[in-house]
């Protein structure tokens, strides 16, 4: 039987996940989902997940584990035969072994960027609303200032995003994320990056994904052959 390819990505608040989570997506075909993405949809479409997530999300908080889990891997029940890359899933260690018990990652990649980096492009983020489309001033301008480049529609800045609210949101990354690392550190599968740009880190991760798909593809042919 095929092996599929399961990865997540995790990381502080503008550490570049979604960058780097589309470049994976492209150049190695994951197919890639993102938690924020589903919620903003559920929500969009007044879904029982995405009514009751408003209510947290708004209030910048988590949204409840139960209610996460059970939308993610309804997620990834449909995809059960399709490599993936996971990204603002797992979040917290319930989640973490929640997502265990019915799948096994294969690797998690860890994003470590300085605080004044990341102060620094979440002040320059602009995303479209609806469809989660993130544009930076500086890295990835919009055609035109703005608006979006697929449907002309404006552009906002989240409140969260700005410099008051980013301590506050970075400590609590950091809490609640120490333990899934450390679960995903124990398992041996957690690589962790380092550094201040996005084109410099990307092909470390590159090349890592390169060998793992390789040797992915070998084992299968492997026990594939009499
Ligand atoms: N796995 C999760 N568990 C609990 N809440 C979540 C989860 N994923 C997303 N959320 C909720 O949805 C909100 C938006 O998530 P999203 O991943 O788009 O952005 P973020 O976490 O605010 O920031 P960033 O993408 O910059 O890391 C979060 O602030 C949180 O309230
Ligand atoms: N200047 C600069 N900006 C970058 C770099 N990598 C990503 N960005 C931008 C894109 C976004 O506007 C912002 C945060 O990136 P993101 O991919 O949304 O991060 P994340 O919140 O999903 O982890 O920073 C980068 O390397 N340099």
């Amino acid at each position: 039987m095929a092996k599929f390819f399961r990865a997540a990505i995790m990381g502080p608040p503008g550490s570049g996940k979604g960058t780097i989570s589309k470049r994976i997506a492209q150049s190695f075909g994951l197919q890639y989902l993102s938690s924020g993405h589903f919620l903003r949809e559920g929500i969009a479409a007044n879904t029982e997940a995405g009514v009751m997530a408003k209510t947290y999300i708004e209030r910048g908080m988590l949204v409840p584990d139960p209610v996460m889990t059970r939308l993610m891997l309804s997620k990834l029940e449909q995809l059960s035969s399709h490599s993936f890359l996971l990204d603002g899933f797992p979040r917290t260690l319930a989640q973490a072994q929640a997502l265990n018990n019915r799948y096994q990652l294969d690797l998690v990649i860890s994003l470590n960027i300085p605080y004044e980096t990341l102060k620094e492009r979440l002040s320059d983020r602009w995303i479209h609303p609806r469809s989660g489309r993130v544009y930076n001033m500086g890295f990835n301008p919009p055609q035109v200032e703005g608006k979006d480049d697929v449907t002309g529609e404006p552009l906002i800045q989240q409140d969260d995003d700005k410099p008051e609210a980013l301590m506050a949101r970075l400590r609590h990354y950091k809490e609640v994320a120490k333990p899934v690392i450390d679960l995903y550190k124990s398992l041996g599968i957690l690589h962790s990056f380092s550094g201040t740009e996005t084109d410099r880190i990307w092909p470390y991760i590159n090349s890592l994904l390169s060998n793992k798909m390789h040797t992915l593809a070998q084992d299968a042919h492997q026990s594939q052959t009499p």
